[in-house]
């Protein structure tokens, strides 16, 4: 038997594995890298988050993957050479993290890389019905497995299509096997540069947990700091709370069909983008803002979305909860936003449930890389709408 083949059969053999997951977002921030210990699987799963660091990209890299980013039209020399970049660059972040952490990269069993998405496709977003659902996220795992020496699944959002779905959100795999709860009806939301939640219905009711996309988190925040101040974020909302929100701007944004789209749904920044922010902005005469109370206005959008979304779901329910990560959690503004349109229901960090809040969604791919090895697909049969399948491909060192 080829060793590799044997080395990964011992390992879904295991009672408990080093499974590094890596999330690279929509935010283009950086690498998100947790060293995970996952003992069991399904819903035996411990997990206990080790390490985390997210490695910043350098301005270069940035600007190397936005020629590409959510645009229809590029040039494929760089698409091509961007999937081998990426490995090369996502195996080189992983070996610097393992170096400060002082850990051989010969201790760890399996790499989770979800790979940076440089298109995502479904033909609910796309309307294109002559090409099936789709969605691209490149980074050449092999560059992974090669360089660090450790087996790499990747490419997990191919099966889900494959098998009915749309390739996202797949949140709701690890979300429902790790937070189940007996009284709570949770909402897990994660506010990145996409807003998405997972429902996990209190074992009281007979809903059914699903996973849905809402709309923009950061996105659209981003791309206007970046174009108005040539800054990644708006740190702290230091310029949106200057600004006033413009009810009118806000109620057109909230105008787009797809927010009131029935759930699952999944979307990105090919909808939410400034290109949008324009338009509306010239079809309702609201073009003369300015940036403090158009990023006001943008963050209140984020916030409005994420609440109507919730409280479509959470309508006739009791003791619903929502425990909140992703990089949208440190905006104290969204935060505040947020609070205020759902009053009656208790807000939270995701640290509430023992995980840091930052790491959860590169802990998230740690786990499907874990079921995909040792678990078992009818674990995951009771999640709404999506295939109860094991995600992700092989990627061997040698
Ligand atoms: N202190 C802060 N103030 C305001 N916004 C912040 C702060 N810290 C992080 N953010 C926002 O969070 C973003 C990063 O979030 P995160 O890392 O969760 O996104 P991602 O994983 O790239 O996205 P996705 O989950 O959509 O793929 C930043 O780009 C920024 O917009
Ligand atoms: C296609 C894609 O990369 N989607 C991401 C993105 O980031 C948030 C939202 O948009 C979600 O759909 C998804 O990630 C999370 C981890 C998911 O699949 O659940």
């Amino acid at each position: 038997m080829n060793r590799q083949i044997e080395k990964l059969y011992h390992i879904g053999k295991k009672s408990s594995r080093q499974v590094i997951g890596l999330m690279s977002g929509t935010s283009l921030d950086g690498l998100d890298i947790a060293l995970c210990k996952l003992t069991n699987t399904g819903f035996d799963t411990q997990v206990q988050v080790q390490e985390f660091i997210t490695l910043p990209y350098t301005e270069e890299f940035r600007a190397f993957i936005r020629q590409i980013f959510a645009q229809r039209t590029i040039d494929q020399q760089t698409l091509t050479g961007l999937n081998a970049l990426i490995g090369i660059t996502h195996a080189q972040l992983v070996l610097d993290a393992l170096e400060a952490w002082k850990i051989a990269p010969e201790s760890i069993d399996l790499i989770a890389s979800h790979g940076q998405t440089v298109y995502h496709a479904p033909q609910s977003l796309t309307k294109d019905y002559k090409l099936p659902n789709a969605t691209l996220q490149i980074g050449d795992a092999d560059h992974i497995a090669v360089k660090t020496g450790i087996i790499t699944l990747a490419d997990f959002r191919q099966k889900h299509i494959a098998a009915g779905g749309e390739g996202a959100p797949l949140a709701a795999y690890g979300d429902y096997l790790l937070f189940s709860d007996k009284q709570e009806n949770r909402f897990l939301l994660n506010i990145g540069g996409i807003s998405n939640y997972t429902f996990i219905p209190s074992q009281e009711t007979d809903l059914k947990a699903f996973a849905t996309d809402i709309g923009p988190g950061n996105t659209m925040m981003n791309q206007y700091m970046k174009q108005h101040f040539n800054l990644e974020m708006d740190r702290d909302a230091q310029y949106a709370s200057q600004g006033k929100v413009s009810e009118l701007l806000l109620n057109a944004l909230l105008e787009e069909p797809f927010l009131a789209d029935k759930f699952p749904k999944t979307t990105g920044p090919e909808l939410f983008n400034l290109a949008y922010l324009t338009s509306v902005q010239k079809r309702f005469g609201c073009s003369d803002l300015s940036p403090e109370d158009t990023l006001a206005t943008l963050c209140k959008f984020a916030a409005q979305a994420i609440c109507q979304a919730i409280e479509k779901q959470a309508e006739g329910l009791a003791n619903c909860h929502v425990y909140i990560s992703g990089g949208g959690l440190h905006n104290p503004l969204l935060l505040a936003f947020i609070k205020a349109g759902i009053p009656h229901i208790s807000v939270h960090s995701f640290a509430k449930l023992g995980i840091d809040p930052d790491a959860k969604e590169a802990v998230l791919f740690a786990l499907l890389a874990n079921e995909s090895v040792a678990g078992n697909p009818a674990n995951v049969a009771a999640i709404a709408d999506s295939p109860a399948i094991c995600m992700g491909k092989v990627s061997l060192p040698s």
